[in-house]
């Protein structure tokens, strides 16, 4: 058949595979034999004897690579190699790879189409997904050589493998030269596996002969279904580079988006959305205040109830994006989307190096979560919290202040209480049921049931700060200050409504009212403990006198029980246990209600203060703070995901998981300069955030995968599901719902044009505290891990790896004072991988600079890890920036194949940060 370039669309567009692309109409193809998950079919090409159209000129060759599908005529460009310069027998590093989603059967045809290079600048403005040619694009700076073509089905069917094609000018008459095309499998175990091809690569006699040893299953191929229910449109590309004794290494890089993207970001507003009408709901059942106060609920409850229809708005937009998995970098200002992170990715790579076990490196990129839509004029969160509560702790009246360790500490007693009250009815409800069947020992471990959670119960309220909000709410309340007279400005505040308010309260002066009895709380609060006292030493009695007593009630504790309230029980021999405890039960219930009830109003009021001040600046910094702890926790819970189920077969990791918890590195590229600044002030603040964020593995139990979040904004619980045979596996504690912890911490360097004038005109100060201060968090967080860890773990990490030395040296690196010190991110980086960590990469759209540090790091993962040739070290750097994953990224995000760098620009980047000629230019982001 002969082929003609008809419809010719850019490359790129095979990782993102449309419906009909899967179609094959009435046709019957046959399908790759593929193994689950895996690629269908990878190969790599090199070519021979090429001839130059003009003598002696010497070549620049790249190879094209298109796909004629078999039911159709038309072909698609799929990919390219990156260029070899300067011979007429190139070996291309950058090989093919066609994910296991892609419509590719025995009978697809694939085309090789050789080009010469003369001007690499523009070999790659091939700009636009969208236009559709007739003819092949007129290639601007490169001339067509020759072309091959040849079935999948003849490739695999081959022996060994492998073809040999000549390469023919377009009219289909002279050879000029050959084309060398081989299979190759990552990770498979063959003994003796060989590359056939034989070449000279730039003068360096490579031994072609890979001596694979038997990889480990780093796939983890039994967890990827799971892990694809996940990660979406997944891009792969194909690598072989030289080691430094002259083997092969193989690599595949795959960039893969996430359905968490959206998820998180629906689950978290639905939560707040419920965390806010029940604080409003409380606000109104605050019961009746004085004037003064009312006013105010009044005018904080129409703000928050604004506030929920602003965030149900929200998420009736995002419900409407189903199945959406990707935002790009052009809609980071869009306001419906403002929960969503930009451009979230993982970014795998999967080495497979001789003598070496297989390995896996993934970083998370995503862009910096931040507020885009709000804008950065004033600052981001970092400034705007801090300067917030300075304004709020030093000007006004007509409210408490409360510090923010208060108001969180009125929110956590508040979810405590509204966690555990129902919990005590339930125990309480199931010790009844326990003693209507008259069976001691399930009456005993209800007993112990109903005292642990009542014992949390009792001691939530052990805080100075709700006996000083009942006395402030008392106070607030229109009889609790006419009970004393003498005080003429409370006296005209019950009377007239629109005097003046009362002064400011400073909290330094707590609320003080000599006609409040303090110590009536104590005793409402006390009666809970002693009516569960009467109900313990109830039990202990009944199973004594049922003869069953060998050891007391499980719940009773010596000391505690209250004698003078259990004498006057009158027992039975068989006596009816229900009717004893009913009574009982019922006080216990009764007083906690009390307790209830006081403890919620007054903390409600606590938060009526918080809220009172400033309002609308106040629930406009709260939606801020959502939108960018939203975007930074779908990352985080992506990059969780990931890393448990890629470690799920370490028990090292397993054990730190439940013991020490994970860090996780934040590697920031934004310059202190105009708004990045705000950016940087938003991610810091979104990223710290994240501890309040802990992690608990369940059993799935039906197809549904997502992770389920609970909690409130001082606390969440992300619930991760694991299938049942892998759930089955885990450490007891993971199993028994101990709760993860995670750690983040973030480092920035700053590393473009902007930078250069912060460093130069401005003020890099806000980078050099985050990194400082990041700093001591890692240190802690390493301190906790050598503490924690079992001693023969750390003796033998220790052996492994000087992790003391690399905290060190990160240390100086911080505390000099040298510009654009990338040694900071390229340290911080490695100790995060040594400790088993979560990586992130952030720039401001994790595009272009993102870019250019995730490869910088891979190649430098292969150099150090894995004895990449040094001589090979920028070449794979410039296949990667080139032909690699992230250059897709960058198609997918601006439909544009350049990174978004002017040669200005760059020469103020850092050497290694320099993108390959060709690939930058302006695109329209
Ligand atoms: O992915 P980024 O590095 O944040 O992209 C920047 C790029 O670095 C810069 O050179 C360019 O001028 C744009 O500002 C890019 O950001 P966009 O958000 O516009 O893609």
């Amino acid at each position: 058949m002969e082929i003609k370039e008809e419809g010719a669309s850019e490359e790129g567009q095979h990782f993102l595979p449309t419906p009909q692309a899967n179609d094959t109409g009435d046709f019957q193809f046959t399908s790759i034999q593929k193994t689950p998950n895996e690629p269908q079919l990878e190969f790599i090409l090199a070519c021979k004897d090429l001839v130059a159209p003009v003598r002696d000129r010497k070549l620049n060759t790249l190879v094209q690579i298109s796909v004629i599908h078999p039911a159709e005529q038309g072909l698609t460009r799929y990919s390219s190699t990156e260029i070899v310069e300067g011979t007429r027998d190139p070996l291309f590093l950058t090989g093919v790879t066609f994910p296991s989603e892609y419509p590719i059967y025995e009978e697809t045809k694939i085309k090789l189409t050789v080009y010469d290079v003369k001007d690499k600048s523009h070999d790659t403005v091939r700009t636009s997904v969208l236009p559709e040619h007739k003819d092949p694009l007129p290639e601007v700076g490169r001339s067509f050589l020759g072309y091959a073509s040849f079935k999948v089905g003849e490739l695999l069917k081959s022996k060994e493998q492998l073809l040999v094609l000549s390469l023919r000018t377009s009219d289909g008459g002279k050879v000029v030269g050959t084309i060398e095309v081989s299979v190759v499998k990552m990770g498979e175990i063959e003994d003796g596996e060989a590359d056939h091809i034989t070449t000279d690569v730039q003068g360096q006699k490579c031994a072609l002969v890979c001596e694979c040893t038997a990889p480990e299953s780093v796939n983890g191929k039994d967890t990827l279904p799971f892990l694809n229910a996940v990660l979406k449109n997944p891009v792969c590309k194909l690598y072989r580079f030289p080691t430094s004794d002259n083997k092969w290494m193989r690599i595949r890089e795959q960039m893969s988006e996430s359905i968490l993207s959206f998820h998180i970001p629906k689950e978290l507003i639905s939560l707040h959305i419920k965390e806010d009408l029940c604080r409003n709901q409380e606000l109104k059942e605050l019961g009746e205040l004085s004037p003064h106060w009312d006013n105010l609920r009044k005018n904080v409850l129409t703000h928050c109830d604004q506030m929920v229809n602003v965030y149900q708005d929200i998420l009736t937009e995002l419900s409407k994006e189903t199945g959406s998995s990707f935002k790009s970098s052009s809609s980071k200002g869009e306001k419906t989307l403002e929960f969503v992170p930009v451009n979230l990715h993982l970014q795998r790579m999967h080495v497979h190096s001789p003598h070496l076990k297989d390995a896996l490196y993934d970083v998370i990129t995503v862009g910096a979560p931040a507020a885009h839509f709000q804008g950065f004029k004033n600052g981001g969160l970092r400034k705007l919290l801090h300067r917030f509560e300075m304004e709020r702790r030093n000007t006004g009246y007509q409210f408490i202040y409360y510090s923010p360790e208060n108001t969180a500490k009125a929110k956590e007693v508040l979810s405590n209480i509204n966690q555990l009250q129902p919990l005590i009815a339930t125990h309480a409800d199931l010790l009844l049921n326990s003693a209507s069947q008259h069976s001691p020992d399930s009456l005993k471990n209800s007993l112990k049931m109903l005292s642990e959670k009542t014992e949390l119960f009792v001691h939530a309220f052990k805080d100075q700060l709700v006996r000083s909000a009942l006395l402030a709410l008392y106070t607030a309340r229109p009889g609790g200050v006419l009970k004393k007279p003498p005080s003429p400005k409370n006296s005209t505040e019950e009377s007239c409504p629109q005097d003046p308010p009362p002064p400011m309260k400073r909290q330094d002066s707590i609320p003080h009212h000599s006609d409040y009895d303090e110590e009536e709380w104590d005793r409402v609060w006390a009666n809970v403990g002693k009516s569960l006292n009467c109900i313990i030493a109830m039990v202990d009695k009944l199973i004594e006198r049922d003869g069953g007593g060998e050891g007391g009630g499980g719940g009773s504790k010596g000391g505690e029980k209250d004698p003078s309230l259990v004498d006057p029980i009158i027992t039975h021999p068989r006596e009816d246990w229900y009717e004893q405890l009913y009574p009982l039960i019922l006080t216990l219930k009764d007083c906690m209600g009390e307790v209830v009830n006081r403890a919620k109003q007054s903390l409600t009021f606590v938060l009526l203060q918080e809220l009172a001040y400033s309002l609308p600046q106040c629930l406009m910094l709260t939606l801020r703070r959502d939108i960018v702890f939203s975007q930074a926790l779908a990352g985080l819970v992506c990059g969780f995901i990931i890393k448990l189920h890629t470690s799920l077969h370490d028990p090292g990791f397993l054990q730190q998981l439940h013991t020490v918890g994970l860090i996780v590195q934040y590697e920031g590229l934004l310059s202190t300069y105009s708004d990045e600044i705000g950016m940087l002030e938003d991610m810091a603040v979104g990223i710290s955030d994240l501890k309040k964020v802990a992690f608990k593995i369940i059993e799935a139990k039906s197809n549904d995968v997502l992770p389920v979040i609970t909690g409130r904004r001082e606390h969440y619980v992300v619930e991760v599901k694991l299938p049942a045979q892998m759930f089955e596996a885990l450490p007891l504690q993971i199993k028994e719902g101990q709760l993860l912890h995670v750690y983040p911490v973030l480092f920035n360097v700053g590393i473009n044009e902007q930078q250069t004038l912060a460093e130069r005109f401005g003020d890099v100060s806000l980078q050099e505290s985050i990194n400082q201060e990041n700093f001591e968090l890692l240190k802690e967080y390493y301190t906790t891990f050598m503490e924690k860890m079992p001693p023969d773990y750390i003796s033998h990490f220790q052996e492994q790896n000087d992790l003391k030395g690399l905290l060190e040296n990160l240390h100086q690196n911080i505390q000099v004072k040298k510009r654009k010190n990338v040694e900071i991110m390229w340290l911080a980086a490695t100790i995060c991988r040594k400790l088993n960590g979560i990586r992130f990469t952030c720039c401001k759209s994790a595009k272009d600079r993102t870019s250019m540090s995730v490869t910088l790091e891979q190649c430098s993962i292969l150099r150090d890890e894995h004895q990449l040739h040094k001589d090979f070290f920028i070449r794979a750097l410039d296949c990667m920036r080139r032909e690699g994953c992230r250059i897709e990224n960058v198609l997918k995000n601006v439909k544009c194949r350049k990174y978004a760098f002017n040669m200005l620009q760059l020469m103020a980047f850092p050497k290694q940060y320099r993108p390959p000629e060709g690939t930058y230019g302006k695109t329209d982001t």
